[in-house]
């Protein structure tokens, strides 16, 4: 498609849109611009040149590649495939025989009007005065040029041409401005639906061309449009003369008249400037509208209407060539965070920065759109196999690998992303955008920073998401929530030290449902925010009951969930719950994540702080599965480091985990942490992490979790467990 085969131009007379010179070769704007692109390409372009309207039938039946200079309708957008950038804007304007008082389309009854075959502004003044009820005789020319030849020989009384034609060319005729314009229309290039790809790579170099101030598409534009400057008819100054001279001579009323004369010309001259003026203001505005409604602001990145818009020219090419196309939902993670913690000025900062590492890995034919929010969408359309789409899903999720710099801090920016396949998974674009939507809300459920490829039930999974965060939501105010907990003991000497809390939903329709099923959703949606803040009530609740009852002091772990730390009264909330229960902070343990280290460092570490001064115990879980730094770590009010279960598990089998496991032991150590190891399954891991200094353990070999009554029941009366007892 263009790259392979010469490129077969249709060009026509329309200066300085397009046309041959007096030298036969081919010029204007629409020619400077394509030729710019052509070297880019490394196309070769054949001119074809003929009338207007053959050219149109040319183009249909296939035997030329591309118009250039032809005015946007919704009619020719069915028949062709336009570029969705336009190369100029341009609208109709009648011209008129000298003399002849035509001032309003009404004027033009029972007159001849001469028309250019076919052009866009013919059949829209046409069917204006129809709609006027004017009757009129239609004279149809091949050319504008010879539109205006017709008036200026008598055999029309008025044309109708477009203004950047008449602008450049009336004054060579003996014809006469109107103020009757209409129809404003952009300029585009256009393909047939065959070359659809080709008009794609077109569209792609003029966005380019247009965004940059000192490109050739505004050289040529400069060229064209102030070399030919609008120029008074040559024939007004002699007119005016000679008819002032002639009045003159008539006597009488002579000199009145004169004046007359002169001071009509000047207001008709004023009008025509005030015209023009109006006009290219309302261009402009139109532009600016257009602009706005298909761009973002933040980004500068074509947006959802962009890409509904052009849907059909990036599918076009995979459909007649049998192959595929593939779309991919971009959402950042975590950009929540930076605009609570940092401020919405951060979060644009971000956005705008993660935009342009996005559109950086692109490749030539490759579009980025941004959807709105954290959403940015890639259109790509030449995608052989599956392995194509993910390979652009990699480059795009490695491109955000190194950390942004935010007002001089290092943030890290992680995307998930949902991949549907054109036709595979879909044909429409509402049915692509679902699937690849879904996909997306996939990768961000299954731990973030990865891409998901669509396939079938993902749609079914999100509406049961939507479906479970109502639910949730009611079970809190149905009392279907509860708490079972798991004993943590040291395993120096087995004394029990506390217990974690874990979150079970007695849903009605589907039992007892584990926390991995919901507690995503309710992130996601927000529902974790009062749901988390019931977990810690109800948890310092129980905890004090222990804590009366026990010869020993316990603790109880809550696992904060990343949404609800970021919270901005999180602090508030756990201050209130100590305070409702009457539990001494120290025997509150709150568990984070090790990924949440890694959002935004600066807030995490200013919440942490505040909450070491309400005098809780932090404690950061799963460690070993992200990238924290102990450089980090160490300046963080940490008291214990949890082992997370995949390296237990491989204990003392696998080296690996093993030493993986004794490292963070003698790491924590080092910094002054206590260590528990999660995932407890055998005597083995007992004996092997007790023996490499580790401080704490839990798991299914100690205790599995157990609701409130089989934990009472549990508690060992020295309050000491021992393997045996198991
Ligand atoms: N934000 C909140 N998250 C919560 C809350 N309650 C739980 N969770 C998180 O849900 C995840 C799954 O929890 P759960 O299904 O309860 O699983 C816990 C244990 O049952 C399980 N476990 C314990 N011992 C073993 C074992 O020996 N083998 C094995 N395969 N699994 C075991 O581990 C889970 C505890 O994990 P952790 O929190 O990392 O200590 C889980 O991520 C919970 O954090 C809540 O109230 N809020």
């Amino acid at each position: 498609d263009g790259a392979e085969r010469a490129v077969r131009v249709g060009v026509w007379d329309n200066p300085p849109i397009v046309f041959r010179d007096a030298a036969g070769r081919h010029a204007g704007i629409a020619i400077d611009v394509l030729e710019q692109i052509a070297r880019a390409e490394g196309w070769e372009l054949v001119y074809e040149h003929a009338p207007w309207g053959e050219l149109l039938e040319r183009m249909e039946r296939g035997e030329i590649d591309l118009l250039t200079g032809i005015g946007y309708s919704a009619e020719r957008a069915g028949r062709f495939v336009f570029t969705g950038e336009s190369l100029i804007g341009n609208w109709g304007v009648v011209y008129k025989g000298r003399g002849l008082p035509i001032a309003s389309p009404l004027d033009l009854a029972n007159r001849r009007v001469a028309f250019m075959r076919n052009a866009i502004h013919s059949d829209a003044f046409a069917d204006l005065l129809r709609r006027f009820q004017v009757r009129f005789t239609a004279l149809y020319t091949d050319s504008y040029e010879d539109a205006l030849k017709a008036v200026a020989t008598g055999a029309a009384d008025a044309a109708v041409v477009n203004r950047v034609f008449g602008t450049m060319h009336a004054h060579r005729y003996a014809v006469d401005i109107t103020g009757i314009v209409f129809n404003p229309v952009y300029v585009h290039y256009a393909g047939h639906a065959g070359t659809a790809g080709l008009v794609a790579r077109i569209d792609g170099h003029l966005a380019r061309l247009k965004a940059q101030p000192d490109s050739p598409y505004y050289a040529s534009l400069e060229r064209w449009l102030t070399e030919h400057e609008v120029r008074a008819p040559t024939w007004l100054p002699a007119a005016i003369a000679g008819g002032a001279l002639a009045l003159t001579l008539v006597g009488g009323g002579a000199w009145l008249l004169r004046m007359q004369v002169q001071r009509r010309t000047r207001e008709l001259a004023l009008r025509s400037n005030e015209l023009e003026a109006a006009i290219e203001q309302r261009r402009e505005a139109q532009e600016r509208l257009k602009h706005f409604a298909l761009y973002d602001a933040l980004t500068g990145l074509p947006n959802r209407a962009s890409f509904l818009e052009r849907f059909p020219v990036f599918v076009a090419e995979p459909e007649r060539q049998k192959s595929r196309a593939a779309v991919l939902f971009i959402d950042i993670d975590h950009l929540k965070t930076v605009n609570e913690s940092l401020g919405h000025a951060a979060g644009d900062e971000l956005i705008r920065a993660v935009a342009e590492r996005l559109r950086a890995c692109l490749r030539a034919n490759d579009s980025i759109f941004r959807f709105g929010g954290d959403e940015f969408l890639v259109a790509a359309n030449q995608i052989h196999s599956i392995g194509d789409a993910e390979a652009v899903a990699s480059r795009l999720l490695r491109s955000l690998k190194q950390p942004v710099d935010i007002a001089g801090r290092p943030v890290y920016a992680s995307a998930s992303i949902g991949i549907a396949v054109y036709p595979d998974d879909e044909t429409t674009v509402e049915g692509l955008l679902k699937c690849a939507d879904a996909a997306m809300y996939h990768a961000k459920e299954h731990g973030r920073n990865r891409y998901q490829l669509y396939r079938s039930g993902l749609i079914d999974a999100v509406v049961e998401r939507l479906d479970i965060d109502t639910r949730l939501r009611q079970a809190l105010e149905r009392a279907e929530l509860t708490l079972h907990y798991q004993p943590i003991v040291a395993l120096a000497d087995g004394r029990v030290i506390g217990t974690e809390a874990l979150i079970r939903w007695n849903d009605p329709e589907h039992g007892l449902m584990r926390p991995d099923v919901f507690i995503p959703h309710a992130e996601r949606s927000g529902a974790i925010v009062p749901v988390g803040a019931w977990v810690l009530s109800e948890a310092c609740r129980q905890a004090i009951a222990w804590h009366q009852d026990s010869p020993e002091p316990l603790s109880v772990s809550v696992n904060v969930s990343a949404r609800q730390f970021q919270e901005p009264n999180f602090v508030g909330t756990v201050e209130q719950a100590l305070v409702d229960s009457g539990l001494p902070p120290s025997r509150l343990q709150l568990e984070i994540t090790e990924g949440l280290l890694l959002v935004v460092n600066i807030n995490v570490a200013d919440t942490l702080h505040a909450l070491k001064r309400l005098g809780v115990r932090l404690s950061i879980d799963d460690f070993g599965t992200g990238y924290s730094s102990l450089a980090y770590l160490k300046q963080l009010p940490i008291d214990v480091l949890k082992i997370d279960r995949s390296f237990v598990a491989g204990i003392p089998e696998r080296m690996d985990d093993a030493q993986i496991a004794t490292t963070i032991i003698t790491m924590a150590h080092g910094l002054g942490l206590r260590v528990v190891a999660e995932g407890i399954e055998t005597e083995r891991q007992v004996h092997f992490l007790r023996e490499h200094g580790c401080d704490y353990g839990q798991g299914y070999f100690i205790a599995r979790p157990l609701p409130e009554k089989e934990i009472a029941r549990w508690f060992p009366k020295d309050h000491h467990w021992r393997a045996a007892q198991n």
